[in-house]
């Protein structure tokens, strides 16, 4: 790694909150507000009811009477952040109220003005989001005490109980597991421009630990969220709309979370066609800020390029051991969503009283072998970028 040979520019300043993440959260919201401005009580009533409302089937009732509010009262991002999950979850609940068979084809104006109109301000589609769903969706129960499972409890909630709080707060600690992973990629930047190895060994270390904390956070879900209630209460309400694989499922799906784009940005993972434009479209989803992360660190020199033609051994062995966790990652991911979706689909066919199942979204590919086969097109996509020197 001879400094002379470096035609790069030199790097551009690199820092987490100029993308507003934050170095303690991630793409967490800080410690996110709970409550809106005045004005928007009866969107907070309508929230904090939300379960209920959805379980007797009042909801469409209740938003019908609710007063046409503008969002011109809303003033900052996280008014607005609160405001777009308070907004998706209560759009989301009014389509889905009835169930998979009877959808609502239309919004009321006074949900449908509003709601585009700060989604608009944030960048963001008027949908449910893993923006809205995780990100801007928890809250300390002691304001002093730790990001634990315990000590956490979503803002707004949907049907499914404690498991909708385990794969809330599961994600969210699965989210916070990433943050030094972030960092690694910041610290390392300006080590691929010198280059400086040493640095870049010392980053790599922390993303390989990064991800294996994250594969262990992602472990927990197995314990909070019950593969049956995950699939016939929380998973329709997640879903986004009628579409081609896996489009169904994107309406709150983690594959919109900025982490494991980031991190493929950074490795170089070079995904398979057919997974790729899927995985692009989830950018839409981002928040403009962390959609804006993703694309600085595809901006940097290839950093698998430049750890291979180091020829250091060291080095391609920790580029490999991020790859290595990375895939292990996926595949933990894989076997999470083969007993959430793919499993749960086959045993909750024919078993009574129980709500109607999204079979619908099963045929449009989310609940079979297509999901599989794409999920494990990514896994496998990362595995290839091994260098096994
Ligand atoms: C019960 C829990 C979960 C289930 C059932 C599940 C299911 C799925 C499914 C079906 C997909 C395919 C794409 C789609 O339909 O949207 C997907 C994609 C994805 N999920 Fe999950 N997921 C779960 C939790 C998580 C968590 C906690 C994370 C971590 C933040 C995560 C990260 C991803 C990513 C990054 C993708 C895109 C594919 C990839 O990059 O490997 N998922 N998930």
């Amino acid at each position: 790694m001879d400094p002379a040979h470096v035609t790069e520019p030199p790097p551009p300043p690199f820092a987490l909150d100029k993308f507003h993440i934050s170095q303690e959260y991630g793409f967490l919201l800080p410690d996110p507000q709970t409550e809106l401005p005045t004005p928007y009580g009866p969107w907070m009533d309508l929230a904090r009811s939300l379960p209920h409302l959805i379980a007797t089937r009042q909801l469409r009732a209740h938003v019908h009477q609710a007063p046409q509010l503008s969002a011109a009262q809303l003033h900052g991002h996280r008014d607005l952040r609160l405001a777009h999950l308070v907004l998706s979850f209560i759009t989301a609940g009014y389509v889905w109220q009835d169930g998979e068979e009877g959808p609502a084809k239309v919004l009321p104006q006074n949900l449908a003005v509003p709601y585009w109109e700060v989604s608009r301000r944030l960048g963001l589609p008027p949908i449910l989001l893993h923006a809205d769903l995780v990100l801007a969706n928890w809250r300390r129960r002691d304001r002093a005490g730790p990001l634990e499972l315990g000590n956490l409890d979503p803002i707004v909630w949907l049907p499914g109980g404690e498991s909708l709080r385990g794969f809330v707060l599961v994600t969210v600690l699965v989210e916070k597991a990433a943050v030094p992973g972030l960092q690694a990629i910041v610290e390392a930047a300006p080590a691929i421009w010198q280059p400086d190895r040493e640095t870049l060994l010392r980053a790599l270390a922390q993303l390989a630990t990064a991800l294996g904390a994250m594969t262990e956070a992602l472990r927990l879900m197995h314990d909070h969220v019950d593969p049956d209630i995950f699939y016939t209460a929380i998973r329709l309400f997640l879903s986004g709309g009628v579409s081609e694989l896996p489009q169904a499922y994107s309406g709150g799906s983690a594959a919109q979370s900025t982490v494991l784009h980031a991190f493929d940005a950074f490795l170089g993972i070079r995904h398979h066609e057919e997974s790729l434009a899927f995985l692009r479209q989830m950018r839409d989803y981002m928040p403009p800020c962390h959609r804006a992360f993703v694309e600085a660190i595809q901006a940097f020199p290839p950093l698998r390029d430049l750890v291979l033609s180091s020829g250091n051994e060291a080095l391609c062995c920790a580029y490999d051991g991020c790859v290595t966790a990375l895939a292990a990652f996926r595949t933990h991911h894989i076997a999470v969503a083969t007993r959430y979706v793919v499993a749960a689909a086959k045993t909750s066919r024919g078993s009574l009283p129980r709500p109607a199942p999204p079979s619908g979204l099963e045929q449009r590919g989310t609940g079979g072998s297509p999901v599989l086969r794409f999920l494990k097109s990514v896994r496998d996509a990362t595995r290839e970028a091994l260098l096994h020197v």
